[in-house]
């Protein structure tokens, strides 16, 4: 007799429905719908205090929707919390670990929490903290911290994992070795949701990139498409590298037509069109404005 069938498997990974969450008044995230595909790197981009990691908690399990719905793998992580918490990996944007326990001690209690973990030592090696196994999670610096929070989230081996910031804080050369991981996650059929305020990170990383502004779904799409220019985009290419002091001559030349014409011009990119533009033309503000 063949085993009984699993259950049928849902096409995506999340499922958000109208998803509305409130500290008090304040509106945190205001009718947000939107999916993660399964196998994919995803991305939720937003300024800070967008709704993010709010969004984040709430397929975590750790809060329950006020209105709509949310569906992780086709169960509700409210309900459902004991059969999706050995499926899922969660890296927690504040470290997740008490301060006075040693790297290595974490990873192990948290492996022991799981049926088939990963090998710690092999996996705190591939994410360089093969140093520091034996200092007190306060001693670390904020990068191994964030690192170490990836290992507990990976040590289970989820089908899916949900990273919030994942590369806050660290130098240039970690951020890499990061993105390299989470790219061979997805290789092994993993499933990546990552928050980030980083343009460059969702970029250069996502499959799918979610962005939030406001606690609302402004636009989605695969960074090609989000990037690709409009109408209301204009791209200068050029056939040489321009010398240092022409960027600045092309703006005085653009500010003086913009003068004579009465058209604005929010942003002169050099290069291609960057999610940050996107972001201006889509909000009319820069991603790191603070106007809260
Ligand atoms: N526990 C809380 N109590 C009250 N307000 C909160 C609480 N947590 C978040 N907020 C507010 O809800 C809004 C959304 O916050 P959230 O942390 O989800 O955004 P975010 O996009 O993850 O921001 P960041 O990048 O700064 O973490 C913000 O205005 C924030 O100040």
């Amino acid at each position: 007799m063949p085993a009984a069938s699993p259950a049928v498997s849902p096409a995506a990974a999340v499922e958000i429905d109208g998803l509305v969450m409130r500290y008090g008044e304040k509106v945190a995230v205001d009718g947000l719908s939107m999916t993660v595909d399964r196998h994919t790197i995803t991305a939720v981009l937003g300024p800070n205090g967008a709704g993010k990691t709010t969004t984040l908690e709430t397929c975590e399990g750790y809060r329950r929707p006020q209105a709509g719905s949310v569906r992780v793998l086709g169960l509700d992580p409210v309900r459902d919390r004991s059969d999706l918490l050995p499926r899922i990996g969660v890296m927690l944007q504040g470290g997740g670990a008490w301060s006075g326990v040693q790297a290595m001690e974490m990873l192990d209690h948290v492996a022991r929490l799981h049926a088939h973990p990963l090998d710690t030592a092999l996996l705190a090696e591939r994410l360089g903290l093969g140093d520091c196994g034996r200092t007190p999670y306060r001693r670390l610096s904020g990068g191994q911290q964030q690192r170490l929070g990836l290992a507990m989230a990976l040590v289970g081996r989820p089908e899916i994992v949900f990273v919030d910031e994942p590369t806050a804080g660290m130098d240039p050369q970690a951020r890499r070795t990061t993105w390299d991981l989470l790219r061979e996650l997805r290789h092994d059929g993993v499933t990546v949701v990552l928050t980030t305020h980083y343009l460059e990170e969702a970029e250069h990383l996502a499959d799918q990139v979610h962005i939030i502004d406001r606690g609302r779904l402004i636009a989605s799409g695969t960074p090609e498409e989000l990037t690709r220019g409009s109408s209301a985009t204009v791209r200068l290419v050029v056939d040489q590298e321009l010398p240092v002091d022409a960027e600045a001559a092309l703006r005085t030349s653009v500010d003086r037509w913009s003068a004579e014409q009465g058209v604005g011009v929010r942003s002169i990119s050099f290069g291609s069109r960057t999610l940050e533009d996107v972001f201006l033309e889509l909000t009319g503000r820069e991603m790191d404005d603070d106007d809260e």
